[in-house]
């Protein structure tokens, strides 16, 4: 059982547990012990029945204090329902097991998981759980999930405000000139893809090749061009891999994880931090990122506006540098310490944009494999909006470009809207918070089940079951945010990557497409964890058929 000092475990059932120790101590038997004392102790009777008056003045103070705290929480009849949902349903067809579960006990309920306990709450409190992030922390839920929560101490709290940051303002600004940096990289593994898949005759594993693809567009991205190499990307991919693991991301697919969860967390962890983090990550980037930033001088962030800097500096930096920028001191130096906080913002931008990007890529291209009828129109889209095109492939497909290739877009919206996601988005409570009638304790885990929201009648309309891109034509666009719409959070902490996450999933299809159709091995791909869409990637063998010209017809 997990300690109160964590903050795991909610307060009613320590109180209750306190409760009954009282009563038992309250049944001690007080005289008995006091007629055996044996006779020669005559003389110390007056020490010995004060100091058990005093014990029993004790106990009652204590059964006062509780019962007073009890009468005091007469809320306790307001903490949801405890369902215990069996571990068979709840890994293998959660969404049908917590949706029934909260269809009849809802809106919000208890349920315990890998030994924790998670509350849940159903569609209608969805929004003020993720809006209200004074209430429902977004930085203590994430961090406590992730595995990370040593990282608040260390940042003063700032971690996750940092990770922003460097999203925000070192990539988002620049992201037509990140584009045209790391195209190049998506088109020639697209290439593979398709030479390996017609070589061989087989699919591809197409998570592998994207992990890869996307590995190396954000090494170029962190790191700058001049910094890609066969280690650098080997240690670049086997870290987002390390991370992904630590965090827990497999932990559902493995039934000693979910036996033990602490035991293997100290295992994995022990593991992985050596072999991975310092004996390679260490070992290979922190020593660029230390020759990138500590023989320079930079102009600090905090006293430059973006048009104060050099518009070179600003557009063709890699992030690394910017975020040496967020950390320089008055004379424009990076402190030792500083950079090797600037290493570890660096590590979580390589988990950060890796993993869940081509996961979620392959999600894309394997519904729309499923989908042929859609490939057409996206074709046909992508012939008026490239750059530059021919018969060998897309030449050039700029920011712009992409972002005009709306028919693919709506596509996205509607696999990230449909593909299952349950329990994605987390947030912890920093109080008692009245929810509804209920009352969720303090430094508890809280989800919304975002298959209802994303499944609501109400927000989509009668056909929301459905799958219908057309839906989305005229916008919102696929990495917009709303209260109908989780798959990148909602509210002030909404993904601040989720544009550059759309940008790179619309490359790697489209570079695809261009020369080659899609299609599932065997016709069916299949989903992996179903707890956990959105990091564990959909199984399957991808064929991808090269066309001779756009005009090809697909082949439904
Ligand atoms: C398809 C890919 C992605 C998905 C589905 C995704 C989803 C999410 C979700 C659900 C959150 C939590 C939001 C909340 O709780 O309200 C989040 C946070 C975050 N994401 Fe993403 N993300 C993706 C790609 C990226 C990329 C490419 C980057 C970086 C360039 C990124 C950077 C971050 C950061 C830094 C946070 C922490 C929140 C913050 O500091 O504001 N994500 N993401």
């Amino acid at each position: 059982m997990e300690s109160s000092s964590t903050g795991l475990l909610p307060r009613f059932p320590i109180q209750l547990a306190v409760t009954d120790l009282c009563a038992s101590y309250s049944k001690t038997p007080l005289l008995p012990i006091f007629h055996a004392l044996p006779a020669r102790s005559g003389h110390q009777l007056p020490i010995v029945t004060g100091t058990l008056t005093l014990f029993a003045i004790f106990l009652l103070f204590i059964r006062q204090w509780k019962g007073s705290k009890l009468s005091n929480n007469s809320q306790a009849h307001r903490y949801p329902p405890m369902i215990d949902i069996p571990e068979e349903e709840m890994f293998t067809r959660p969404q049908e097991a917590y949706e029934s579960a909260l269809l009849k006990h809802g809106p919000v309920i208890g349920v315990r998981r890998k030994g924790r306990l998670e509350y849940i709450v159903d569609e209608n409190l969805t929004k003020e759980v993720l809006a209200n992030d004074r209430d429902f922390s977004f930085e203590h839920g994430t961090a406590r999930i992730l595995n990370l929560w040593f990282l608040m101490p260390l940042s003063k709290g700032k971690f996750f405000k940092n990770s922003q940051m460097m999203v925000t303002g070192g990539i988002i600004p620049r992201i037509d000139k990140i584009v045209d940096q790391i195209f190049p990289t998506f088109k020639d593994r697209a290439k593979e893809m398709i030479d390996e898949s017609q070589l061989s005759g087989k699919g591809v594993d197409l998570f592998a090749h994207v992990h890869r693809c996307i590995a190396e567009a954000m090494l170029i991205v962190a790191l700058g061009k001049h910094n890609v190499n066969d280690l650098n990307l080997q240690v670049t991919e086997e870290t987002a891999h390390a991370i992904a693991v630590m965090t827990g991301i497999y932990q559902n697919a493995s039934p000693f994880a979910r036996a033990y969860p602490t035991l293997w967390k100290v295992v994995t962890w022990v593991r992985l931090v050596w072999e991975v983090i310092i004996f390679k990550y260490f070992r290979v980037i922190v020593p660029i990122i230390w020759k990138e930033i500590r023989g320079r001088k930079y102009q600090p962030l905090h006293t430059s506006t973006p048009n104060k800097l050099d518009e070179q500096e600003s557009h063709d930096e890699p992030l690394v540098h910017y975020i040496a920028r967020m950390y320089t001191n008055d004379q424009g130096r990076v402190s030792i310490l500083s950079t090797l906080w600037v290493s570890t913002l660096v590590l979580s931008f390589i988990f950060v944009s890796v993993h869940q990007t081509a996961a979620v890529a392959v999600w894309v291209v394997f519904e729309l494999s499923m989908r042929k009828e859609y490939i057409p129109a996206i074709r046909e889209e992508l012939s008026v909006v490239a750059d530059s095109i021919d018969n060998d492939g897309i030449q050039r497909l700029s920011y712009e470009a992409l972002r005009r290739s709306t028919t693919l877009d709506s596509f996205i919206r509607e696999v990230f809207r449909t593909k299952g996601d349950t329990l994605s988005v987390i947030r912890a409570t920093t109080r008692d918070v009245p929810l509804g009638e209920h009352i969720i304790p303090k430094d508890n885990l809280i989800y919304p089940l975002a298959s209802l929201t994303h499944r609501s009648r109400r927000m989509h309309g009668e056909g929301a079951s459905e799958f219908n891109p057309g839906q989305w034509a005229e916008g919102p666009a696929s990495s917009t945010v709303g209260q109908g719409y989780l798959p990148f959070g909602f509210g002030r902490w909404a993904c601040p990557g989720r544009i550059l996450a759309v940008t790179e999933i619309k490359m790697i299809t489209l570079a695809l497409l261009a020369t080659s159709t899609p299609e599932i091995e065997g016709g069916k791909y299949f989903v992996a964890d179903p707890l956990n869409v959105t990091s564990v990637p959909p199984l399957g063998s991808l064929l991808l058929r090269p066309i001779k010209s756009k005009s090809d017809p697909v082949h439904l």
